[in-house]
């Protein structure tokens, strides 16, 4: 389970009936605690950013597949921008299609994802099954979330980025990082988002964090049958 910051792993520590246990990797802090039934799960403050957050879960991926213990999922999960009026303060997001939002090319004619120069991929698809269960289980709603490296703080921006990606609702920094990084190891990967602030013109006084990460532990709570009950053959 991969957060930016410790606040919003903490968060979600708070939704597991145990402690978590520290365990220290060359660049990275992993907390590990259980579910009820359970299953091992590794909480992660990654970092701010795709790039940080990719080398950080990647790490963490490495050091469970060498031993010998690789994970079935990994969950980007934090607060986010929320575009309205879909996604309000306070509401969840659960992405079906993890999208990064400017990673390509400025031209005269507009904006060129990185596909459109030959490279790469722009978009991961977590399995439809479990969004659809982490959707029922939790009330999120579901759709794109989309990943920036400069946070929109413009009405301008916000419409540019509803325009190219009309199944826009969640804008975070870290999810398209952590997918990368899991798809490169071929491990399935989901991101939720709790919704802090709206998609738009930079107001820091309309930010409600502690609503998100409220939403965000809540939201732990209640996936613990999901996760646990899904198998990563099912798609
Ligand atoms: O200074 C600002 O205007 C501003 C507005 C929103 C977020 C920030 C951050 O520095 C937070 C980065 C952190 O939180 C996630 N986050 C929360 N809201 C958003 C958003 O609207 N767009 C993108 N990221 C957001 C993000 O994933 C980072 O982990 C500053």
């Amino acid at each position: 389970m991969a957060t930016a910051v410790p606040a919003e792993r903490d968060a979600v520590a708070q939704a597991f009936p145990r402690p978590a246990q520290e365990l220290r990797l060359p660049g990275a802090v992993l907390c590990r605690t259980a579910f009820a039934a359970g299953a091992v799960v590794d909480l992660l403050a990654a970092g701010v950013g795709p790039a940080r957050a990719a080398a950080s879960t990647a790490t963490a991926l490495t050091a469970a597949a060498l031993d010998g213990a690789p994970y079935d999922l990994v969950v980007s999960a934090g607060i986010g921008g929320g575009f309205a009026p879909e996604a309000p303060l306070g509401s969840l997001v659960v992405a079906d299609a993890i999208t990064v939002a400017d990673l390509g090319a400025a031209t005269a004619d507009g904006f060129l994802p990185v596909t459109e120069l030959g490279f790469g991929t722009v978009t991961h698809h977590p399995p439809e099954s479990l969004v659809r269960a982490v959707a029922e289980a939790t009330g999120a709603r579901t759709g794109t979330a989309l990943t920036v490296s400069t946070v929109t703080g413009t009405a301008d921006r916000a419409a540019a980025l509803r325009a190219r990606h009309p199944r826009a609702l969640a804008e975070g920094m870290e999810g398209f990082g952590v997918a990368e990084a899991a798809a490169a190891q071929g491990v399935p990967v989901l991101e939720i988002r709790a919704i802090s602030n709206p998609v738009g013109p930079r107001d820091r006084a309309a930010w409600r964090i502690g609503d998100a990460l409220a939403a965000l532990t809540a939201a732990f709570g209640k996936l613990a049958p999901a996760l646990e009950s899904w198998k990563p053959h099912d798609q």
